[in-house]
């Protein structure tokens, strides 16, 4: 944690309940703070404090309270989320910029100018626009004093302070630094990019944690390539960042010296971090000065050139890689097995798909948002238990690939092939992990969406990384309202399925309940087949809720329908402590772990840390350590296999693969696609999926 900076129990200052609200309060030495009134007291600094003034102290299970005076304040006292640890920044969308960054599909420029706030060392803060033209030097201008009348001395060093990216591209494929915040949903992708663009309707950035965050600085800095690269770990930025996974190509950076000339860069990292802190706090307590600024830009942007910069333009190619095999297809991207022709190493392809379900997309925007999402964060993200991603290859059609570390298998494939379920130890190794990498989503403001068995991957190694970030999305204070489309139905907290827009990272706890679940039970835990009966499946098993176990619920929107009534929670039974009956038995702690993970009160649900601090993992039997945890053949091994049983099976004459090995059937359903049979050179025709 940054000096100075306190973790602050984030789940209960964000949610938002018809009977609680966040509110922002000054206290008399004008220190603003996170507030929040609730049943008879406010919620300050992690303690209650009732109007008198009396305090009740901490929550129970929260963190002891926070003295003001260890408070993380900037100048406005307003407290910061805990220092995160990022590769760099990712690109923050503006919905509000959406239509003058907009990619066109057709042609795939966006004009657009660059512009940022610039904040001298004096404390003053100053607009600049800054005007790039194809090949041109960069020029840019003071078009005022915001604060204080200071003359401009390009000499000095500054900070810059806010901005809106700018980025264009011709072929492959332009990408915007600032892009819209719509979603894509599994359910309904159009239904999701629609109600999340009404959703969310202005201040894209500029109304979020994330939003003041500067990128322009790093756009228009000619270190902006190598800075944040540079910057590595250390750097906790909500930062939009135009072109981060572009390689700074020698006429970017002939392009972009005239500003090194003027100063237009961050003078040290330091000087930036502070920046970055600038940002949290103006983001929180926005000024008149820097909303004219921005609004200033805005008429700006339209009348000046644009610069051009191609996102995808330098990256590699695909053919640096050889294809191996097909691991596996989802719905936004199909993963292949390749080898780096120059090191050898084994990496997964994941292609992104730009066809189906995803034209709405592409109209708008000429490149699928959700995955343009999943790539920004997995580049920005590093962490043992995210899957890496190396880097953004394209080939010559266009076609976009993220080159990822390769994982042998992913845990729904392995949780069907297994013959007994996981040991406690194992499911307690493994849980570790995934509560590791979703504290660190956590922790970096990034909400997954869509944790779940195949989302997971594990190696032979026994390590477990999760993958699949085209749902997710970063989140801030104050939260707003998201698509409940979202996390595959299975595993999708029952706020989401009663129409809650305001979630935050309880519904991803939810989903790990589940999946915690699903490793000891080697069956998925809820697996309804609409909404309807994913939330029956939930009520039989957790009880119908009340207003009692869940304030707030009957006012959630889907919660007027009847739901069957059923007043016990009958989760034990699934869970016994003993069974003889084949059941999977948990502990006393473990119990308390699932039941916590399940609760229906989003604001009750165990938080990441407090899961990761929970007594289940310190009771025996311990967690297995990594490199005692069970191997398996990997996936293509084991998809090899059944090839050769298809072929035998084509050889020998029998057209259809009549009897499907139950076992197998998983592995039976990628090379029953065609694409796989095309590859080994078979013919799907003489199979049935
Ligand atoms: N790095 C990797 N190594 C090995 N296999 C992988 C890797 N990444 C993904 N896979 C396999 O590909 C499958 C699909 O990947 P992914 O979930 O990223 O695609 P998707 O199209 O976004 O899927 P979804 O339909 O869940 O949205 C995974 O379930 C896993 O089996």
């Amino acid at each position: 944690m940054a000096a100075g900076r306190v973790d602050v129990p984030r789940k209960r200052d964000y949610y938002d309940f018809k009977k609680e609200e966040v509110v922002r309060y000054k206290n008399g030495s004008g220190d603003a703070k996170l507030s929040r009134v609730r049943r008879g007291y406010q919620n300050i600094n992690g303690c209650r404090f009732l109007s008198d003034g009396q305090n009740l102290g901490p929550r129970r299970g929260d963190a002891p309270c926070v003295k003001n005076s260890e408070v993380s304040k900037h100048k406005d006292g307003v407290q910061l989320p805990p220092e995160k640890k990022r590769k760099f920044s990712p690109i923050i969308w503006d919905l509000e910029k959406e239509k003058e960054v907009r990619i066109s599909s057709k042609n795939r420029i966006v004009p657009i100018s660059s512009f940022s706030c610039i904040k001298f060392p004096d404390g003053s803060v100053r607009e600049v626009s800054t005007v790039v033209s194809d090949g041109g030097a960069a020029k840019h201008s003071i078009k005022e004093n915001l604060s204080e009348g200071l003359e401009y001395d390009s000499e000095k060093p500054f900070l810059v302070c806010g901005s809106v990216g700018s980025t264009v591209s011709k072929s492959p494929v332009g990408l915007s630094a600032s892009l819209p915040q719509e979603e894509v949903g599994v359910d309904d992708l159009d239904q999701v990019h629609l109600e999340e663009a009404e959703l969310v309707q202005v201040h894209g950035i500029l109304a979020s944690r994330w939003a003041s965050d500067s990128d322009t600085p790093r756009d228009v800095s000619p270190s902006s390539g190598n800075y944040t690269a540079e910057r590595g770990q250390s750097s906790k930025s909500s930062t939009p960042e135009s072109g981060e996974f572009r390689r700074e190509s020698s006429e970017d950076r002939a392009r972009l010296s005239g500003l090194d000339e003027l100063g237009l860069g961050c003078s040290s990292k330091d000087e930036y971090a502070e920046s970055e802190l600038e940002d949290d706090v103006m983001d929180v307590d926005k000024s008149p000065d820097e909303d004219s600024c921005a609004k200033q830009l805005q008429i700006e942007e339209v009348a000046v050139p644009s610069r051009s910069m191609n996102l995808f333009n330098s990256c590699r190619s695909v053919f640096e890689y050889e294809r191996l095999n097909k691991i596996n297809e989802g719905t936004y991207g199909i993963v292949y097995r390749a080898r780096d022709k120059t090191t050898g190493e084994i990496v997964a392809l994941k292609k992104v798909k730009m066809d189906v379900g995803r034209k709405q997309e592409l109209s708008e925007y000429g490149f699928p948002i959700s995955s343009l999402r999943e790539i920004n964060i997995l580049l920005s993200f590093n962490h043992p238990s995210i899957v890496n991603v190396k880097e953004v290859v394209v080939d010559d059609v266009d076609n976009v690939f993220m080159v990822m570390e390769y994982m042998e298998h992913d845990l729904k494939g392995l949780i069907e092939t297994m013959k007994h379920p996981f040991s406690t130890s194992e499911v307690k190794c493994l849980m570790l992990q995934l509560l590791e990498g979703v504290k660190y989503l956590h922790d970096n403001w990034v909400l997954h969406r869509d944790l779940k068995t195949s989302n997971l991957l594990v190696n032979n190694q026994g390590k477990l990384k999760v993958c699949d970030f085209g749902m997710s999305r970063q989140y801030g204070s104050p939260l707003k309202p998201y698509t409940s489309l979202v996390v595959t139905l299975w595993y999708r907290a029952p706020e989401l399925l009663l129409g809650m827009k305001k979630y935050s990272t309880a519904v991803d706890m939810w989903s790990v309940g589940c999946i915690m679940a699903e490793l000891l039970a080697k069956k998925p835990l809820f697996n309804g087949k609409t909404e309807a009966d994913q939330i029956d499946k939930i009520f039989k098993t957790l009880g119908t809720p009340t207003e009692t176990i869940w304030p707030g619920f009957s006012e959630l929107p889907g919660a007027k329908a009847q739901f069957v009534k059923q007043p016990y929670n009958l989760l034990r039974k699934r869970f016994p402590a003993a069974s003889f009956t084949g059941s999977p038995v948990l502990s006393e702690l473990g119990f308390d772990l699932l039941n916590k993970l399940l609760s229906y009160d989003p604001e009750m649900r165990i938080t990441v840390d407090d899961a990761l601090n929970h007594d289940w993992f310190r009771e025996v039997p311990l967690p297995k350590s990594q490199e005692f945890m069970p191997t398996f053949p990997p996936q293509h091994a084991r998809n090899r296999h059944v090839q050769r049983t298809l072929i035998k099976r084509k050889e020998s004459g029998r057209r259809e693969c009549s009897r499907v090995d139950r076992q197998h059937k998983h592995m039976l359903y990628v090379p029953c696609q065609k694409e796989a049979f095309l590859w080994h050179g078979c013919e799907p025709a003489h199979v049935q999926a």
